[in-house]
């Protein structure tokens, strides 16, 4: 799939899933829309993220949702996903361009234009662009409220690759977001602590088509 397809994007943390295992999250996501999951569990051991990421490849493949992992190229190349996503304390996008080749999808997290610039620059697919908002998933050190929208706009404007909200977003807050200029949004929360991640999905997903129709043009202009 091509990033510019980014719309709904589900990160994976399974400490936050009221018990469920992540590829129990991912089952209800993919039939919820989801379009893309990073398999993130930090807190997981390498044997056992490489277990579950191939168990994700089987359930992602057939569903026809991309895959990426987080950090990890080894973990990416393992298990056969579509691409990695870095941010700035990780290996260089140009680094890792270089290791797995012109068809994988390389995301990149950036929170200013000139990162965005040198991102792209360096090769990336996509950009991951946060903490849009207040989030209690990640220690976010610059800006506790967010980067906000204007950041978001201005970044939008500053790269032609698709850039992909990621930071306390929900579907109550995801249209602004949208509407803004981002191709997608990425949530960890959103989907994996609701009671019920399949209609939680299918909320968000149902927010960013609203909003592109509006980003667009193709409502709300009559
Ligand atoms: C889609 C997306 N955007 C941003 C991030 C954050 O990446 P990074 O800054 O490398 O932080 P960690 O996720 O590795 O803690 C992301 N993972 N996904
Ligand atoms: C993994 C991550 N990266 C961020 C960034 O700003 O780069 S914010 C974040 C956490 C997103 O979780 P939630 O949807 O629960 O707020
Ligand atoms: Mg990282």
């Amino acid at each position: 799939m091509d990033p510019s397809s980014y719309g709904t994007y589900l990160v994976t943390q399974q400490s936050i899933s009221a018990g469920r295992s992540t590829i129990a999250v991912v089952e209800d996501a993919t039939a919820g829309g989801v379009d893309v999951v990073q398999l993130r569990e930090k807190e997981t051991e390498t044997r056992r993220r490489y277990e579950v990421g191939l168990e994700l490849r089987e359930l992602t493949a057939e569903a026809g949702v991309d895959l990426i992992v987080n950090d990890r190229v080894d973990v990416a190349q393992a298990i056969d996903a579509d691409g990695v996503h870095v941010g700035q304390s990780d290996l260089p996008v140009a680094v890792i361009r270089e290791l797995l080749g012109s068809d994988a999808v390389i995301g990149c997290s950036t929170s200013t234009v000139d990162e965005a610039r040198e991102a792209e620059a360096a090769g990336a697919d996509y950009l991951g662009v946060g903490a849009v908002y207040g989030t209690f998933s990640k220690d976010v050190a610059d800006d506790e409220d967010g980067i906000g929208l204007e950041r978001i706009a201005a970044i939008v404007d500053a790269v032609s690759i698709p850039v992909v909200g990621i930071g306390g977003i929900t579907a109550d807050n995801a249209g602004p977001v949208v509407e803004a200029g981002a191709t997608g949004v990425a949530v960890i929360s959103e989907i994996t602590a609701a009671d019920d991640p399949r209609a939680a999905t299918e909320r968000l997903a149902e927010t960013v088509e609203t909003a592109k129709d509006v980003e667009d043009g193709s409502v709300g202009n009559e």
